[in-house]
């Protein structure tokens, strides 16, 4: 999906498959804001289409991604492609006056791309939410593996909770998973803070070694969720997580158990 300047733009597909943006010169402004949704690769060339049609009309414009493209392949795997690296590629040969990134994943996606910055969405709202929960000294933060403390334990977390995990490289299912730094005292709430929820694994595992250890509520707060892969699971009567707190970054389904957290352009940009 793109939005120009807060428009909706149409685009069709022809009964080829091609691309058709309808009705699109009059969004544009002297100065533009393009928000981009990635849910397939054809958006990348619909973003290309946008880009070059407001190169033409003489008008700047910056980038606002709400998900970026293949940000988990952040390295480079034998005989594998970098992909990571050829999208930012891409949008660096785009030439988008700055480049806002929601989540990242991690520092790679930064380094790649050309004048970019980095919006933490779950990271901004954990202090509201702990207020919400009126969370106490006996509770806690919890990351569910080390990219996650990476990201985020310098930001005034450094007593959260840290687990270690081990996902099958072949099968990507999680093996193993333990608690690595710190401990629960019984009762005790959680919020588990991450970029992004996949399959939701890492976060049934996660929850369950918590309640396991004496947690009474366990919330999830992840910028991220991916529609495509998120199974029912972790919402279910019997899952470990009570709530789940999310943007609408990529996925609006709804569920009792799922709550967005208004992500909106004007905070940041
Ligand atoms: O366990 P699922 O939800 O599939 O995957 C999400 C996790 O995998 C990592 O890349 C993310 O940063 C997150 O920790």
């Amino acid at each position: 999906m793109i939005i120009l300047n807060k428009h909706q733009l149409i685009t069709e597909r022809f009964p080829n498959g091609e691309t058709k943006v309808k009705d699109f010169d009059q969004w544009i402004k002297a100065d533009n804001l393009l928000e981009f949704t990635y849910q397939e690769d054809g958006d990348l060339i619909r973003l290309f289409f946008v880009k070059k049609r407001l190169e033409e009309a003489g008008a700047s414009c910056k980038l606002w991604i709400r998900y970026m493209p293949y940000s988990r392949m952040d390295r480079k795997i034998e005989g594998d492609l970098f992909t990571l690296k050829y999208v930012a590629a891409f949008i660096n040969s785009l030439q988008f006056d700055k480049v806002y990134v929601i989540e990242p994943h991690s520092e790679t996606t930064l380094t790649l791309l050309e004048n970019s910055v980095a919006i933490y969405p779950a990271l901004d709202w954990l202090p509201k939410l702990m207020e919400k929960l009126k969370f106490s000294d006996n509770d806690r933060i919890v990351f569910p593996d080390k990219g996650a403390a990476a990201r985020y334990l310098n930001s005034g977390y450094e007593d959260a909770c840290v687990f270690e995990k081990q996902r099958n490289p072949q099968t990507g299912r999680i093996e193993a998973m333990k608690l690595k730094t710190g401990n629960i005292v019984k009762g005790a709430k959680c919020i588990i803070v991450d970029d992004l929820c996949s399959a939701g694994g890492t976060f049934l595992w996660a929850g369950k070694i918590l309640k396991e250890m004496g947690a009474s509520e366990i919330y999830l707060l992840v910028t991220h969720c991916e529609p495509r892969v998120f199974k029912g699971a972790l919402l279910e009567e019997d899952s470990p997580i009570d709530l789940v707190f999310t943007t609408d970054s990529m996925m609006n389904t709804t569920h009792p158990k799922l709550n967005y957290i208004n992500l909106t352009t004007e905070s940041y940009v």
